[in-house]
């Protein structure tokens, strides 16, 4: 069975599609600046090179014809007809409360994410564009959503409400809902699997810091609290989102800078956080050469930026009252030495010790990055979102 995966942003569409019976990635890509002259298509057959190229894709729609035009290319293609593809899963962002599953994409579902368009104005209209262009494309195809705020939808009223008028979450569903979860969920599965125990007995941290960013409280395999809330906005300091700020500033700095709110959301989506803070770049990598060049705005990035993740994780050791397993996972988490050695640098109160020479590893393996001797198993767990997916859409083509 071919599943494809796709997961549409603003602008751009990564896809990988799957064989499921020993789920190999068969080919994958990405198409980026969608809605520009000028966009450029990767397209990777496993095993061979990477080829690139670019071309007029003025919307999403363009887009996946261009990527099945790749997948069935004469030469280099890997499927001869469309119906090779069983199903396609869809990556969608916010699910609200309507969701704890993944779900079979139909009428009424589609509509219940058209009803989330409020809640995540930046991510589901592009997954919904997503949606209707494979739609077109596979007609005969099984579509699944598989949503980023399902694996949350288990965390009690208490950690979920904000203490605002009750009415506002009766009303408009003003709640915190989380993210990343598809992540979250397949490391912490994966995690026990390393340890040898069921994730029901284990209280697990996940630290999915990548682009956007969140830490997961996991208990008996259920999430119990998240860092970002009603959108991905809220938490920890990210690549260009601020996290928590207090909410008084914004309709301060509206009057102060003569903003918009339209502008002012950018600017805490797409100005802030470590792109904010240097005037420079987002990506982690580069801040931390620019810091190791001497650059004290970079340091001080940095530093915020660890001390509001390791705040984030003794939270949720107090709020769990305890910690069996520390994880990190993607871009960020998976291969920066330094943000892992620093964070738990200084969670040493918690018996959390990091071996120096395993953390210097580089691996695409789950790894222990801990000593024999901490109290806290510290793992470092690659995600893998496209899998996930993939699992989820298989599933619910073989119950259907
Ligand atoms: N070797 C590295 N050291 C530090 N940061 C890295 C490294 N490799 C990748 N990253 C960072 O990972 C981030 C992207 O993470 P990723 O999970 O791919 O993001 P996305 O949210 O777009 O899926 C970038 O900030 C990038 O700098
Ligand atoms: C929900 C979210 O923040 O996703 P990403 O990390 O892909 O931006
Ligand atoms: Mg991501």
């Amino acid at each position: 069975m071919k599943i494809l995966v796709i997961n549409c942003g603003s602008s751009s569409i990564k896809y990988e599609l799957f064989q499921m019976e020993d789920e190999m990635v068969i080919a994958k890509g990405l198409v980026e600046k969608i809605g520009t002259e000028s966009a450029i298509v990767t397209y990777q057959v496993t095993g061979k090179e990477e080829r690139m190229e670019t071309a007029e894709i003025l919307d999403h729609r363009e887009g996946l014809n261009l990527v099945l035009r790749l997948l069935m290319d004469e030469k280099e293609g890997v499927i001869k007809s469309k119906n090779e593809v069983t199903a396609v899963g869809h990556r969608v962002v916010h699910g609200g409360e309507y969701f704890s599953k993944s779900a079979i994409i139909t009428s009424e579902v589609r509509q219940a994410i058209r009803k989330t368009i409020d809640l995540a104005p930046l991510h589901n209209p592009p997954n919904l564009l997503g949606i209707s262009a494979a739609e077109q494309q596979l007609p005969d195809a099984t579509h699944v959503a598989v949503f980023d705020t399902a694996f949350h939808q288990t965390m009690p009223k208490r950690s979920f409400l904000y203490p605002l008028p009750y009415v506002l979450y009766t009303r408009h569903k003003i709640r915190r809902y989380g993210f990343h979860g598809t992540s979250h969920k397949y490391v912490s599965e994966k995690a026990a699997a390393f340890v040898g125990k069921p994730l029901s007995d284990l209280k697990v941290i996940s630290a999915h810091i990548g682009n956007g960013a969140s830490v997961t409280a996991i208990e008996n395999g259920i999430s119990t609290d998240t860092s970002m809330g009603m959108t991905p906005l809220e938490g920890l300091m990210m690549g260009t989102r601020c996290g928590d700020i207090d909410p008084a500033i914004v309709p301060y700095v509206i009057a102060k800078e003569d903003l918009t709110l339209s502008e002012i959301q950018s600017m805490m989506n797409k100005h802030s956080g470590l792109l904010g803070v240097t005037g420079m770049s987002s990506d982690m990598r580069e801040v931390t050469e620019a810091m190791e060049e001497g650059n004290e705005q970079a340091k001080l990035a940095i530093q915020m930026y660890l001390y509001k993740l390791r705040k984030t994780i003794g939270a949720y050791i107090a709020a769990m009252n305890g910690i069996d397993i520390l994880l990190f996972t993607a871009g960020v988490g998976e291969n920066s030495t330094y943000v892992r050695q620093e964070v738990c640098n200084n969670l040493s109160f918690f018996g959390i010790e990091i071996d120096t020479t395993q953390n210097n590893i580089r691996s695409k393996e789950v790894r222990e990055i801990s000593t024999p001797n901490s109290k806290v198993k510290v793992l470092v767990v690659p995600t893998n979102e496209e899998l996930m997916i993939a699992r989820e859409a298989k599933q619910l083509v073989d119950q259907s």
